[in-house]
C-alpha cells in the first residue's frame, strides 16, 4: 500500500513500542513503521548481553561522529546510534534503571503540562516485565523483560561494602523515584534464554496485522502542506518522501521516531527549523522553529582502570581475546543454555549528590562554577539544572563499577582490570545537531560541546578523583595491585585535569534535540509531543527529553513512547 493512517519514521526504541501500543489500541487503522536499518533478529551480537559493544561502528550502527571538540583537545567522538530495527535498544549496554522523580517532575515545571514522576514511573512500569525478588517499583505485564544479572563476577564482591565504608547506603529499591546510593541494579534480559530484551524481539511480537513494518528504507522528508485555504490554521503533515522518491501517504498522523540525532534532521528536511540552517540548504522554511536540533544534552564519562591481583578474573578476555580458546567455550556454554560470561552487563552502581563526591564546601564551589557559566544568560533549561544541583535526591554523578577495562588509554595487553566509570549526570554544556548544508541527506554537523564551561570540567575531575578515593578503600584496595588509568604519577590539578580533557567521552545518551517545552522557551514540540505550527506531526523519541536525566535513558525512552501512545490512542478514539 502507499498510504496507512499512521506513518511512524524511524523502527528503533520508541518507534517500535509506539507502533505496537497503536495496533494493539486502534485494531482498525492501518500503521507503518519504516526503518532505515535491516532486521537483524537472528543477530548474536546484539542478542547475547556480553557481546554488548561489538556491534559499534558496524552495518547496525548509524557512525555519526562530532565536530572537533576544543575543551577536549580537539577531538572528535563517536556517536553511535542504532541503524537496525529496534534501533539504539538494539546497541545499547542493557542497563535498565531510572531517574530521581525530582528530574521528571522537573520536566512539568518547565511547563509541559502532564509530564511528571507520576505519569513517567506508571508508563515505565507499563513497559516492563520484571522477573525476580524485589520490593523495589517494577512492571510485571509489560513488553521489556528485566531481571538481576545472574552473573555479578566475584571481581566485583567489594562494591557495596567499599561504598558503605565510604558513608553511601546501599539502596534497593533505585527504581522507585529515589536512586541515591550503592547498588546491584537490573538490566534488561528475557531470562528464557538470557538473551536481550529490546524493542524490536519484545514489543513487536505483540503487534497486530494492521501493523506493516518496511525496512532498510529511508525517510528523506516529511510532506507538510499549508491547508488554510480550507480553514485550517496550522500546516498538515500529508505523509512521507522516501530517499528514492516514492511517496507514502499518511490519513491521520506522521510521527518522527528516529532519535536525538535523526528526528531534528528530518524537520529540517521537511522545512521545519531555524531560518539560517534552511536557508543555507537550501530548503524552504515552512514553519520557523529555533529550538529544532538545539538544546543537545549528552552524559559525558572517564574511566579509572586497575589491574587486579593474581587470582581475581575479569571480564577482559571475553572483549580483548574474543576470539579466543576461552571467549569460544563460553559462547559455547551461553547457547547451551547454561551460565556463562556472556551473561554478565553492568551491575554495580552508584548515583551520588554532588556533597558526596565533593564534601559540603566542593559541593558550593562546583555550583558557583555553574551558576558562573550560565547564571545571567541561562535559559529556563539551564536554571532547572542549576536549581537541581543542590537537590540532595537527585544523582550528579554516577559511577558505575565495571568487570573489564574501559578506557581512554587503551587494554594494557594483558591482565585482569576493572574500571570505575565516573559519569556526569547534568553537564551545563549543551549543544547542537543540524543537517550539513553542504550534503542535506549526508551526516549531520553534531557539536555537543563537550567540557565547554568550568562546572563540567570541575565536576568530572572531582568524580575522577571520588572513584581513585573508592579504589583505595577496602575491600576493594585489596582487590588491585596497579592503577592503569589515570595513573599513580596524576596527582596535581593540573594533570587532572589534562587527564580529563584527554579522556572524556560519550555515554551514548544524546537527548533534547526536538525539546518538549513552550515555544517560547525554544520548544519544539509541545506536551502533547505535537511540532508546533502542525495539526498532526508528532516527534516520539529521546530527542523530546527537555533536560537530560540521571538514568541510562532507554527506560524513559520507553515510557515517553507509552504515554504519547495513549495520548494518539485517545484523539482517535474521540474524533
Ligand atoms: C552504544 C550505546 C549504549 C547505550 N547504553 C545504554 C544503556 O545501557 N542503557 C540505557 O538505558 N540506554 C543506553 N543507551 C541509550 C539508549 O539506548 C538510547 O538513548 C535510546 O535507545 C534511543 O531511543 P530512540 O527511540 O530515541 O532512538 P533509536 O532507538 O536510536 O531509534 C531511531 C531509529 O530511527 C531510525 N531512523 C533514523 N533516521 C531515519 C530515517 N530517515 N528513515 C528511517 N529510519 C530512520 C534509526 O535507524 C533507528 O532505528 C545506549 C546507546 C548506545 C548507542
Amino acid at each position: 500500500a502507499s498510504e496507512y493512517d499512521y506513518v511512524i519514521v524511524g523502527g528503533g526504541t520508541a518507534g517500535i513500542a509506539l507502533a505496537t501500543r497503536l495496533s494493539l489500541g486502534l485494531p482498525d487503522a492501518d500503521i507503518l513503521v519504516i526503518e532505515a536499518g535491516p532486521a537483524a533478529l537472528d543477530e548474536i551480537r546484539i542478542n547475547a548481553p556480553g557481546m554488548r559493544g561489538s556491534t559499534l561502528g558496524s552495518v547496525y550502527d548509524w557512525n555519526y561522529t562530532t565536530t572537533p571538540q576544543e575543551s577536549i583537545n580537539g577531538r572528535v567522538i563517536d556517536v553511535n546510534r542504532g541503524h537496525v530495527l529496534g534501533g539504539s535498544s538494539a546497541l545499547n549496554y542493557l542497563c535498565y534503571d531510572r531517574a530521581s522523580a525530582a528530574e521528571y517532575n522537573g520536566w512539568g515545571e518547565l511547563g509541559n503540562k502532564g509530564w511528571n514522576w507520576d505519569t513517567m514511573s506508571a508508563a515505565m512500569v507499563k513497559s516492563e516485565n520484571f522477573t525476580g525478588t524485589s520490593s523495589d517499583l517494577h512492571g510485571d505485564s509489560g513488553p521489556i523483560r528485566s531481571t538481576f544479572n545472574r552473573n555479578v563476577p566475584e571481581c566485583l564482591a567489594s562494591w557495596l561494602p567499599t561504598m558503605n565504608a565510604l558513608g553511601i547506603d546501599t539502596n534497593e529499591e533505585f527504581m522507585g523515584g529515589f536512586p541515591i546510593g550503592a547498588s546491584i541494579q537490573t538490566t534488561n534480559i528475557d531470562v528464557t534464554h538470557y538473551t536481550r530484551s529490546y524493542s524490536a524481539v519484545s514489543y513487536l511480537p505483540l503487534a497486530g496485522s494492521n501493523l506493516e513494518v518496511m525496512t532498510e528504507t529511508r525517510v528523506a522528508k516529511v510532506n507538510i502542506v499549508n491547508l488554510k485555504k480550507a480553514g485550517c490554521k496550522k500546516l498538515h503533515a500529508t505523509g512521507v518522501t522516501l530517499e528514492d522518491g516514492t511517496v507514502i501517504k499518511a490519513r491521520k498522523e506522521v510521527v518522527l521516531t528516529s532519535g536525538s540525532i535523526g528526528s531534528p534532521g528530518l524537520l529540517e528536511l521537511s522545512g521545519v527549523g531555524q531560518a539560517k540552517v534552511l536557508k543555507a540548504a537550501g530548503i524552504k522554511q515552512l514553519i520557523d522553529l529555533p529550538g529544532v536540533g538545539e538544546n543537545l544534552q549528552d552524559h559525558i564519562r572517564t574511566s579509572n582502570s586497575y589491574t587486579l591481583k593474581p587470582g581475581f578474573e575479569s571480564f577482559d578476555f571475553m572483549i580483548y581475546d574474543n576470539a579466543g580458546p576461552a571467549a569460544a567455550a563460553e559462547v559455547a556454554r551461553w547457547l547451551a543454555g547454561e551460565p556463562s560470561w556472556v551473561d554478565y552487563t553492568s551491575a554495580t552502581y552508584g548515583f551520588l549528590n554532588l556533597e558526596q563526591i565533593a564534601g559540603k564546601e566542593g559541593a558550593k564551589s562546583l555550583i558557583a562554577d555553574a551558576k558562573a557559566a550560565y547564571g545571567k544568560t541561562s535559559t529556563k533549561v539551564d536554571l532547572k539544572k542549576i536549581e537541581q544541583l543542590s537537590d540532595a535526591t537527585v544523582p550528579q554523578v554516577e559511577i558505575i563499577f565495571e568487570a573489564n577495562y574501559i578506557g581512554a588509554k587503551g587494554y594494557p595487553g594483558s591482565g585482569n582490570l576493572i574500571t570505575l566509570f565516573s559519569s556526569l549526570a547534568h553537564p551545563m554544556s549543551r549543544g547542537s545537531v543540524h543537517i550539513d548544508a553542504t550534503n542535506p541527506l549526508g551526516k549531520p554537523i553534531i557539536n555537543p560541546n563537550y567540557l565547554s564551561n568550568d562546572y563540567d570540567l570541575q565536576a568530572s575531575i572531582a568524580a575522577a578523583k571520588y572513584a581513585r578515593k573508592i579504589a583505595n578503600t577496602e575491600p576493594m584496595a585489596s582487590t588491585w595491585e596497579n592503577e592503569w588509568e589515570p595513573g599513580p604519577e596524576v596527582e596535581t590539578d593540573e594533570q587532572w585535569e589534562e587527564f580529563v580533557r584527554g579522556a572524556t567521552q560519550t555515554f551514548y545518551h544524546p537527548v533534547g534535540t526536538c525539546a518538549m517545552l513552550p515555544r517560547k522557551d525554544g520548544g519544539v514540540v509541545d506536551s502533547d509531543l505535537v511540532v508546533y505550527g502542525t495539526a498532526n506531526l508528532r516527534v516520539v523519541d529521546s530527542s523530546i527529553t527537555p533536560t537530560l536525566l540521571s538514568a541510562h535513558i532507554q527506560t524513559a525512552v520507553y515510557g515517553i513512547a507509552e504515554i504519547a501512545a495513549e495520548k494518539i490512542i485517545a484523539k482517535a478514539k474521540s474524533a
